[in-house]
């Protein structure tokens, strides 16, 4: 069983992309610039945001935060995004989901310049990754791709079965996977909330992506040997022996379903990490698109 390292390959695309912000400056070049919009107190969403702070000044982007109440109105929040889009600094923003729910999320991110949605969850963005056009593809997806890359994952007539079909992962992953090209030319499942039997269905899968959030869902007796265990959750349980109060919990049993499996991310050190690094390589494609 071989361990999908994401915090290891996270710090390698890091170095990548300081490397190249190294090479900006030198040439006199503006370094890239994100910003990151959250509205409401959200611990967890205050700390995926804090991150994604901390690794734009490791690799050497410009960051910008902007905090705003959980009161904020529609109109309040789109004026903001209208701000960020004719801000010529700032290369590419996103906003931290979820929102409140006075706020309609599909009309603020439809709000947003496709040019600067680094997040790639405009219809434009997603329509162009569906025809394989050339764009931001969201950044859990990515990293997913991306960690099958590097430790290259056979995907070509695999069975990839996907649990969940949100906006964020499993949809776009749905596609993803079955794209020409590698990773991709998988044949795909996409099972959710209404899908019977799903041990049945993921028993047949070489490869599994769990986008559910539901800790433990995953046992071994609904994995078939050797397959590929990708765990998108990210579920903290509170745990009062640990020093934060909780711990981060993903959707496998990981104990037991990795003495089954040939590739396995952990939760910890998997996802999560290729996230932001993406987010990261997103906002340095969106700096060279503006030059
Ligand atoms: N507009 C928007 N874009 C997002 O990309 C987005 C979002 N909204 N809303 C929430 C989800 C979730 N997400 C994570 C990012 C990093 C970790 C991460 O770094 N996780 C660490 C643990 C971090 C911890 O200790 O909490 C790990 O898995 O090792 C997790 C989750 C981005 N999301």
């Amino acid at each position: 069983m071989v361990i999908l390292d994401g915090k290891k390959v996270s710090n390698d695309i890091k170095n990548e992309i300081a490397a190249e912000v190294k090479k900006m400056k030198a040439k006199g070049e503006k370094v890239p610039h994100l910003a990151a919009i959250i509205v409401g107190n959200d611990g967890a969403s205050l700390t995926y945001v804090a991150s994604k702070v901390k690794a734009c000044e490791r690799v050497g982007f410009e960051s910008t935060m902007i905090r705003m109440s959980n009161t904020t109105s529609e109109i309040e929040l789109l004026d903001k995004i209208d701000e960020l889009n004719n801000n010529p600094d700032i290369d590419g923003f996103i906003i931290q989901l979820p929102l409140p729910k006075q706020i309609d999320t599909q009309k603020v991110l439809m709000a947003v310049d496709p040019d600067k949605d680094v997040d790639g969850f405009h219809p434009m963005n997603f329509g162009k990754m569906a025809l394989d056009m050339s764009t931001f593809i969201p950044a859990t997806p990515f990293g997913i791709l991306e960690l099958l890359d590097r430790y290259n994952v056979e995907t070509k007539g695999k069975h990839t079965v996907v649990i969940g079909r949100s906006h964020i992962v499993g949809r776009p992953m749905s596609i993803l996977m079955g794209r020409k090209g590698f990773p991709g030319n998988s044949t795909v499942t996409v099972t959710h909330s209404h899908t019977k039997n799903i041990t049945q269905i993921t028993s047949q899968a070489d490869i599994i992506i769990s986008a559910l959030g539901v800790p433990n869902f995953l046992k071994a007796e609904m994995v078939k040997d050797d397959a590929v265990i990708i765990d998108v959750g990210i579920t903290r349980v509170a745990d009062e022996n640990s020093p934060k109060g909780y711990v981060i919990t993903g959707d496998v049993d990981f104990e037991n379903v990795s003495k089954k499996a040939s590739f396995i991310t952990p939760v910890p050190g998997g996802v999560g990490p290729m996230t932001i690094a993406m987010l990261l390589k997103n906002t340095l494609l969106a700096r060279e698109l503006r030059h």
